[in-house]
Order: C-alpha cells, then sequence, then structure tokens
C-alpha cells in the first residue's frame, strides 16, 4: 500500500472552504470530490513534473506521490520554479514536495528520491494509485512506467516536450493506445567506419569524441567492441578496415593503462607525456595507417592529413588549404600564442565574444587536450571501480569533447565547432521552453479531471507542432495495436507464499495449468535472461530464490513457438496464501507464425486476430486447424521491452489472472468479480 494510500489526513473535510470554493465550483462537488480523495503517481520531478506538481496542487488533488532519481542543478532553474539556488544537489523530489505544500498544505504529498524501476515500485504499488501520471524524460523509464500501468490496469497520462512541440496521451490500458502501441524513432547511429574512419560532419567527430575516445581512455570497459565490429563486417563494411580498428583498440587500451598508472603515482611529467602520445597514436600513427589503405580513398575527395604532437603544440598544422595532400607544415592561420586569447571563427581575436562562443584555433585545442586529459586522467584512476561516463555539464569532459573532436575535425578538414555548439550537439539538446512545459502541464491536468469523472470519452491526445496548421491539436485517444509487445500480452499476477519454498517448475506448472497451456513446450524468462526451456530445465527443480527472483518480478512464459501471446507472471506475496486462481482465467490468444520468431528477433512476430473465447483452450494453441485459421489475418508484433525484475522478499502461490478488457470490465461497473478457485 503507498504511503499516500495509508495516510490518515481527511483532505475534503479539512479544506478550508474559501482554498476549494472556486475549484469546487468549477469542477462540481462530486468531481471536486473525486479529485481530492484520488491517488495520483507523478513520475518525474523536472521540467514538466514541477509545473504539474503545482497545478496538481492548486487545483484540489489531495494525494500525491511524487518520485526522482536526481538532483538539482543550476541548469534546471530557468524553468523547473519549485527550485531556488539554494536547493542545488538536493533531491528535486524532495524540494518539489516541499516547496508545492507550501502553496498547499492541505495536500498530501509524499517524495520519493529514487529510480521508479527499482523493484519496490512494482505492479503491486502501482495498483495503489488511482492514476499514473508522467513526466519523464527518456525513453527507457516511459516504456517501464507504461508497462506497469498495463499490467496493474491503472490509467496514465503519458506526456513530453522538445523545444515548441510538445504531447499528451491518455492511456487506459486494453482498451487505448499504449506508449508501446506505435514504435519510437530510436536515437539516430552512424556506421561504425564513418565515426571510426571516415568522418566527414562536425557530428561525426563529436560523436568519436564523445562516444569512443572518452569511453576508451576513462569510461567503462566497453565490452561491446568486439560484437559491434563484428556486426560491421556482417553487414558489410570493409574488413581490412575494421582489423585496423581492432588493433588500433588493442593499442589504446595499453596507453589508458600506462595513464592510470602515471597519475595514480601523480606523475604529472608522466601523465602528460602519455597524454602525448595520445595524441600522435589517434592524429598521426593511426591516420597514417588509414591513408595506407589507398581504396579507401580512391572515391573520397579529400585525404585527412595527420598532426604531429611537435608542430601542433606551436600551432603549427601539416593540413594545406584544399587538404588533398599533406602540405608542408604551414602555421595555422587562426592560431595564437595562448590558449586564453582565443579567436573567432574568421580567424579575428574578439574579446567581447563569450568564452564558450569562440571557435578555438589549433593551438587551443592542443591545450585545452593536454589540461582535460590530464585532469580526466586523475579522476579515472583515483577510482577504477567508478568509470566516467559523459556528461555535458561537466566541464573537464566537455572540455575534451570539444579539443578532441576539434582536432579531428582539423585532420579532416570539417569545420570546427565551439564548445557552446559542442555542448549543444554531443548533449542532444534541444532548448526546453518553459511555456511549452506549461501548457502541457495545464493539458495533462485537464486529461486527470475527464479520467477521474470516469468521462474516457471526453479524453484527448493533444499535441503542440509548431509550424502546422493548429499549434495546438487534439484528437480521441487511438485503438490499441494488435501488433504491440507490451498492451497485447496476458498479465498475471502470482501470489506466492515463500520464494524460498515455492519452486520455479511449480510456478510455471501453475500458470500452464491455468492458461490451458498443459500441453505446450514453454520456455521462462526473467527480463531476456531465459530460466527454463525444453532442453535447459535445471531450473525448474530450484526456488524462486535461488534463481534469483524476488516479489514483483516479472517473469515471462512463452511456448516454444511463440504462436500464443505472450504470458507475464507479476509475483507478490501473501504469507498466508494458498495456491489458487482467481477469477476465470483469460487464455492468451494464438498468433500466426509463418516463421517462427526468437524473442529478441521479434519483428518476425505474428499476431492473430481470433477470439480464444470462442475457441475452447486447448485447440486455441498448436492445432492445424487454429494455425490455418489465424495465418493470413494476421499483423506482425513487435518484442517485449527486455523487462527487469522488480521486487522484495516473501513466502505459497496464488495465480489471479485477466485479461486487461476483463479487469477493465471490473473497474467499471465497480464490482470485484474475482472468486477464489483453491487450487491445491
Ligand atoms: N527512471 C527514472 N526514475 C525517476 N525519475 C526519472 C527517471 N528517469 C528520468 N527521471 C526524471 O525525470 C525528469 C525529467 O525532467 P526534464 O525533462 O526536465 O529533465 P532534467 O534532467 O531536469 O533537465 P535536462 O535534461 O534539460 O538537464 C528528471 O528530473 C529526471 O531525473
Ligand atoms: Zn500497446
Amino acid at each position: 500500500m503507498s504511503a499516500v494510500a495509508s495516510s490518515s489526513k481527511q483532505n475534503g473535510e479539512a479544506a478550508q472552504p474559501a482554498r476549494y470554493a472556486l475549484a469546487e465550483a468549477i469542477l462540481g462537488k462530486e468531481a471536486f470530490s473525486r479529485t481530492n480523495t484520488a491517488k495520483i503517481l507523478v513520475v518525474g520531478a523536472g521540467g514538466i513534473g514541477c509545473e504539474l506538481l503545482k497545478n496538481l496542487v492548486l487545483t484540489g488533488f489531495g494525494n500525491i506521490e511524487i518520485i526522482d532519481l536526481d538532483t538539482i542543478d543550476l541548469s534546471n532553474l530557468n524553468r523547473q520554479f519549485l527550485f531556488q539556488k539554494q536547493h542545488i544537489k538536493k533531491p528535486k523530489s524532495l524540494v518539489a514536495k516541499q516547496t508545492a505544500s507550501s502553496f498547499n498544505p492541505l495536500v498530501n504529498i509524499f517524495a520519493h528520491h529514487a529510480n521508479i524501476k527499482e523493484p519496490r515500485f512494482g505492479v503491486a504499488y502501482f495498483k495503489g494509485f488511482d492514476l499514473v501520471m508522467n513526466a519523464l524524460d527518456n525513453l527507457d523509464a516511459r516504456r517501464w512506467v507504461n508497462k506497469m500501468c498495463v499490467a496493474a490496469n491503472i490509467p496514465l497520462i503519458e506526456s513530453g516536450t522538445t523545444g515548441f512541440a510538445g504531447q499528451v496521451q491518455p492511456i487506459r490500458p486494453g482498451m487505448t493506445e499504449c506508449y508501446d502501441c506505435v514504435p519510437k524513432a530510436t536515437p539516430k547511429t552512424f556506421p561504425v567506419c564513418t565515426i571510426r574512419s571516415t568522418p566527414s560532419t562536425p557530428i561525426h567527430c563529436i560523436v568519436w569524441a564523445k562516444s569512443w575516445l572518452f569511453t576508451q581512455l576513462f569510461g567503462a570497459d566497453d565490452e561491446t567492441e568486439d560484437e559491434e565490429l563484428n556486426k560491421a563486417v556482417a553487414d558489410g563494411e570493409d574488413a581490412q578496415e575494421i582489423d585496423s580498428l581492432r588493433k588500433e583498440a588493442r593499442e589504446m587500451r595499453d596507453m589508458r593503462a600506462a595513464l592510470f598508472a602515471a597519475a595514480k603515482n601523480g606523475d604529472s611529467d608522466k601523465v602528460r607525456s602519455v597524454v602525448e602520445r595520445i595524441f600522435n597514436k589517434v592524429y598521426k600513427n593511426d591516420i597514417e595507417r588509414l591513408l595506407g589503405m589507398e581504396e579507401m580513398w580512391t572515391h573520397r575527395p579529400v585525404k585527412p592529413v595527420p598532426l604531429v604532437f611537435a608542430d601542433a603544440v606551436q600551432g603549427v598544422s601539416s593540413v594545406g588549404s584544399n587538404g588533398a595532400a599533406p602540405a608542408p607544415p604551414a602555421v595555422d592561420s587562426t592560431a595564437t600564442t595562448s590558449a586564453a586569447a582565443p579567436t573567432t571563427s574568421n580567424g579575428s581575436t574578439d574579446a567581447s565574444t563569450l568564452k564558450d562562443q569562440r571557435t578555438l584555433t589549433l593551438q587551443d585545442n592542443v591545450q585545452l587536450f593536454l589540461s582535460s586529459a590530464s585532469s580526466l586522467a586523475v579522476r579515472a584512476a583515483s577510482d577504477p571501480t567508478n568509470p566516467l561516463s559523459f556528461d555535458k555539464d561537466d566541464d573537464e569532459a566537455l572540455d575534451f569533447v570539444t579539443s578532441t573532436s576539434n582536432l579531428r575535425s582539423i585532420v579532416y578538414h570539417i569545420d570546427r565547432k565551439t564548445r557552446f555548439e559542442v555542448k549543444q550537439m554531443a548533449g542532444n539538446i534541444i532548448p526546453a521552453i518553459a511555456s511549452t512545459n506549461a501548457i502541457i502541464s495545464g493539458m495533462l491536468v485537464l486529461q486527470a479531471l475527464h479520467i477521474l469523472s470516469g468521462e474516457w470519452e471526453k479524453t484527448r491526445t493533444v499535441t503542440l507542432a509548431r509550424g502546422s496548421d493548429r499549434y495546438i491539436a487534439s484528437f480521441a485517444p487511438g485503438e490499441p495495436s494488435s501488433k504491440c509487445g507490451t498492451c497485447q500480452d496476458v498479465y498475471v499476477p502470482v501470489t506466492v507464499c515463500g520464494l524460498e519454498r515455492v519452486t520455479l517448475g511449480e510456478v510455471v506448472e501453475k500458470v500452464r495449468g491455468a492458461m490451458g497451456m498443459e500441453d505446450e513446450e514453454v520456455v521462462v524468462y526473467d527480463g531476456s535472461r531465459i530460466l527454463a526451456d525444453p532442453d535447459f530445465e535445471d531450473n525448474l527443480e530450484k526456488s524462486l530464490k535461488d534463481v534469483g527472483l524476488q516479489v514483483g518480478s516479472m517473469l515471462t512464459i512463452t511456448d516454444e513457438d511463440q504462436r500464443l501471446q505472450a504470458v507475464n507472471v507479476v509475483l507478490s506475496v501473501d504469507r498466508e496464501a494458498a495456491v489458487r486462481i482467481l477469477g476465470e482465467v483469460a487464455k492468451p490468444k494464438p498468433r500466426a507464425v509463418d516463421e517462427p520468431p526468437t524473442r529478441d528477433d521479434s519483428d518476425d512476430d505474428i499476431v492473430a486476430e481470433v477470439d480464444p473465447a470462442s475457441l475452447p483452450a486447448k485447440e486455441v494453441k498448436k492445432t492445424q486447424a487454429a494455425k490455418e485459421q489465424v495465418t493470413g489475418i494476421a499483423g506482425k508484433k513487435r518484442p517485449h521491452p527486455d523487462d527487469e525484475p522488480t521486487s522484495s522478499e516473501a513466502n505459497g502461490v496464488i495465480v489471479e489472472a485477466s485479461t486487461p478488457e476483463k479487469k477493465q470490465r471490473t473497474l467499471n461497473d465497480g464490482s470485484n468479480a474475482q472468486a477464489a478457485i483453491e487450487l491445491d
């Protein structure tokens, strides 16, 4: 039960009439009372979250729980108005609660400084709310909350803003489109060779500096590097070139070790000499090696020109004006004698230009590289168990990426970028606009009022888009997609009376029995981890605890050939519980498969539009008749997002099962028709 749910404060009754008189007059007594007593979860206390929380407490919402994993940064203060300078470095959720409470002391706000993906915020936790509102900034957390709301059958309002654009999407599990029903664009990626060998634009150099060089030198061991290079060869990229890249990476690992050793010993001369070697490796030796691969340059207009540290540090590069071939060393036209007096992009020194908005000279970049690489080496070496990751707000990290990307741009005759521009590009920043957040937060509250009044027909998906006919457009939420890998699955709450006392096999058998899957060979997943399949049954004998499961963990059980909808099993605990099924069990629907998909390759996964209720449970499965019936009317089903376990400690097994539709009916008619059926 949520902390809010357990609160004894009587908001409606304790309210001063004057405070709520207006809200009551506008909403009506009944709607206001619902608003005031409903339990709301707000996920994220950033740009949208702060505005939203303020709106909620001023509208008269009485029970709010807010969660955010972050602390307040100076850069948040321009738009996250619940925070002030003295709050910097304090948890966002706690300060948001404190400030919003001062606007309306009658409201119960409970704040968590935590990640919403933590095991304690499992399906049972989500079930404690009437409505969840997302105010997040990343796909992963949004998909997680969406899945939890679908599994718990709790309405969700999703939101987001980018510059002047924004969106609000009310989601009613099983009845409207969920967040995963519409595939989301993934961030743009570049071919390996473009980044590592043949950049042609500033962003290629910035990605190289941020994602490759920074990580190689200061970040976590990149275990995926070999895999990525193998994939590049398989995708048809030049095998010889990829071999050179492997060699480069090995050399870089040796240099990193030398750099860390010197930094750890506090030997600054040695650190500088290793940093110089790194410079010569990436801007001279590696480039010379690439130039030796004649094929690579036959169809490219210009070849890169290596930089030598001893010359570059003097501001002297070998880059000819057209960059066609290594020309005799020339003094960089924008060189200055000191990094402290940089120049503008047209080469003239302009003291009035802000420091971050100057285009640095070759020499400036070399100096910035030396200082930032040395400082980062000291930081990374001081705690090797805590590798660095790039953060646009980390000055040294940004200096490093600015200088190393610019030096690469010089080698490849590409325009250099200012530190300000690099920050925008490396941080994928589109400026956040306070008024967009304010409009979207207002729309969130309007949708919340409709949902809490049960007036789903009034809810609207709202979009803000500049340049279109209407800045604000709204339309009725879409239908769920039959291809969705989240809301079209079956969710089965399973209550166990002890993680040590119940084996994985017992749970699987109960679910197979309840789901009419007794004749199926099944595969059992914990997220992307396979716990059991027909050729690997060792774990079935082990207790849930021994296979690493916790209360709240979400197991996925699929028939081996994946002809049926996946069954997601949500574990929870009731120490008194016997093993039983609550309510009528909804069987997974069949889906047709032309080619049986794998779980990781489920773009080929196909969903059938056959109502399982119309078929006897056992025949909904592998029978040829069912296969023929579903083939040809199917659509593609997308994969599940990789689930991560959610949880807490516990002990017996109850199985409850219902489709979202069934659960929704329960919600609508206000009755809980679930009857306990003892199995054991
Ligand atoms: N998994 C998560 N659990 C809890 N809170 C999260 C999670 N992921 C993101 N958030 C929070 O969602 C909020 C999103 O707010 P916003 O988009 O304004 O980002 P920001 O980090 O405050 O700003 P910026 O990215 O511009 O510096 C952030 O405060 C962030 O900490
Ligand atoms: Zn969906």
